[in-house]
């Protein structure tokens, strides 16, 4: 039985997380959960697991749960997170919050020897040298739940990683792959939510609309399989059918495929390296679908790519400040108080603003998101 720490549970890949709980109780057990706010996606949740622990973003959320009759253990923020990602009674640690928010406790997990299921790629985009240092001294794998990142994994499992000529991640493309750069001005935040194969959480699908997703993919590929950011190639793949591909060195290309549903990468992360049935998925049916469709990724069309390998390839505090602009100009877009093209020119300006600082410890990096954020909120201002 594993006991399962999930940060993130009222989210979109919190609550598919709790899905595959639901199917195997003789596999897993919610011991402990964390949300922010949405106290009432929370609430069926606690009822039906009794996790022994609930972690609330803030202490109203607390007052609200109590008096709701929840009598557990209630911590909060994120020093709550990190006694859950430590907790000596949770196996699996699967970190599912939006945004570098999440960072201590994927370090906190790592330290503790903790599995680690990891949807938090803003964790490795903020700190990837931080985290993957800590997860090899201590000796752990850091499983990926990100669907691309996932594939990948599978795409080298038994392979020789010196073999890899490249990874190939593919991109839907987002809500308006299909609209030139001058249809954008006036596009909204309801538009930009319109994914046309997945659905997750706002900050990702308008991350995916800019491609900024991609771009954090990127970054997110390099730390996790220690790939130059030469070797990370992206297409365009509008059906989402193909998650992603590793080129050996003797052009052998390995894909790993499945339909847009992320409960099996959920899954796989969880059951590694062993598979447990999935029934209700569907199953992946190539003579429905009829072709797919493959594109050169344009950069000038998805500038946010280009700043994405550009920041990766400073390296240091330029992937904070690409995060955290990123989150802030997010925010302000869903807000309503920026348009959508205005996200990209806040983070350049941020990012043109700052001067990388190398091997960034911990306290430098939340000091630099922190001063990020403020910038880019001074910008609008
Ligand atoms: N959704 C998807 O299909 C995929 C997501 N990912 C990654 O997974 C992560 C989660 O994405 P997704 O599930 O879509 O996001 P959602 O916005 O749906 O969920 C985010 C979760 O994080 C919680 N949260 C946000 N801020 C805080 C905070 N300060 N303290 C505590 N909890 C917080 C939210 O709580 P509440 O809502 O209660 O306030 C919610 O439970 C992201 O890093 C994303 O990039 C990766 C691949 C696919
Ligand atoms: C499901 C998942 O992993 C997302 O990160 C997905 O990749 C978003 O799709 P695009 O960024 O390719 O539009
Ligand atoms: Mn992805």
């Amino acid at each position: 039985m594993k006991r399962i720490g999930l940060l993130g549970a009222t989210g979109s890949i919190g609550v598919q997380t709790t899905d595959i709980i639901r199917k195997h109780p003789e596999q897993f057990a919610l011991f402990a959960m964390a949300f922010g706010r949405n106290v009432e996606k929370a609430l069926p949740l606690i009822n039906e697991f009794n996790p022994e622990i609930v972690v609330v973003q803030d202490p109203d959320v607390k007052e609200t749960l109590k008096r709701q009759g929840y009598q557990g253990l209630i911590y909060v923020g994120t020093e709550g997170m990190y006694e859950v990602a430590t907790h000596p009674e949770v196996d699996v640690v699967v970190n599912a919050v939006m945004g570098s928010v999440g960072l201590s406790s994927t370090l906190g997990a790592i330290e503790a020897n903790k599995q680690v299921a990891l949807a938090n790629k803003e964790t490795l985009v903020t700190a990837g040298h931080l985290v993957m240092d800590a997860a090899k001294r201590n000796n752990v794998s850091i499983l990926p739940i990100d669907s691309e990142h996932s594939a990948i994994h599978q795409c080298l499992n038994g392979e020789s990683k010196k073999d890899a000529n490249k990874i190939i991640l593919t991109a839907s493309g987002g809500s308006f792959r299909d609209k030139k750069r001058e249809e954008l001005e006036n596009v909204t935040v309801e538009d930009a939510l319109n994914h046309p194969n997945w659905s997750m959480g706002a900050k990702i699908t308008v991350d995916s609309a800019t491609m900024m997703n991609k771009g954090l993919e990127v970054i997110e590929a390099h730390w996790l399989f220690d790939m130059p950011y030469d070797q990370i190639e992206v297409i365009q793949h509008r059906e989402s059918v193909i998650h992603s591909m590793v080129e050996y060195v003797d052009k052998n290309v390995i894909a790993q495929l499945g339909t847009p549903d992320m409960r099996v990468p959920i899954q796989y992360a969880l059951t590694y390296p062993n598979r447990l049935e999935l029934n209700q998925t569907k199953t992946l049916n190539l003579v429905d679908i009829g072709t797919l469709h493959f594109e050169e990724m344009d950069f000038a069309r998805f500038p946010c790519l280009r700043l994405a390998y550009e920041a990766g390839r400073v390296g240091g505090t330029m992937t904070t400040v690409l995060n955290a602009a990123n989150e802030q100009a997010v925010a302000l877009f869903l807000n309503g108080e920026i348009s959508f093209l205005t996200i990209e020119t806040l983070i350049e300006r941020a990012l043109e603003a700052h001067d990388a600082i190398e091997h960034p410890n911990l306290e430098t990096i939340q000091r630099v998101d922190e001063e990020t954020r403020e910038l880019v909120k001074s910008y609008v201002k």
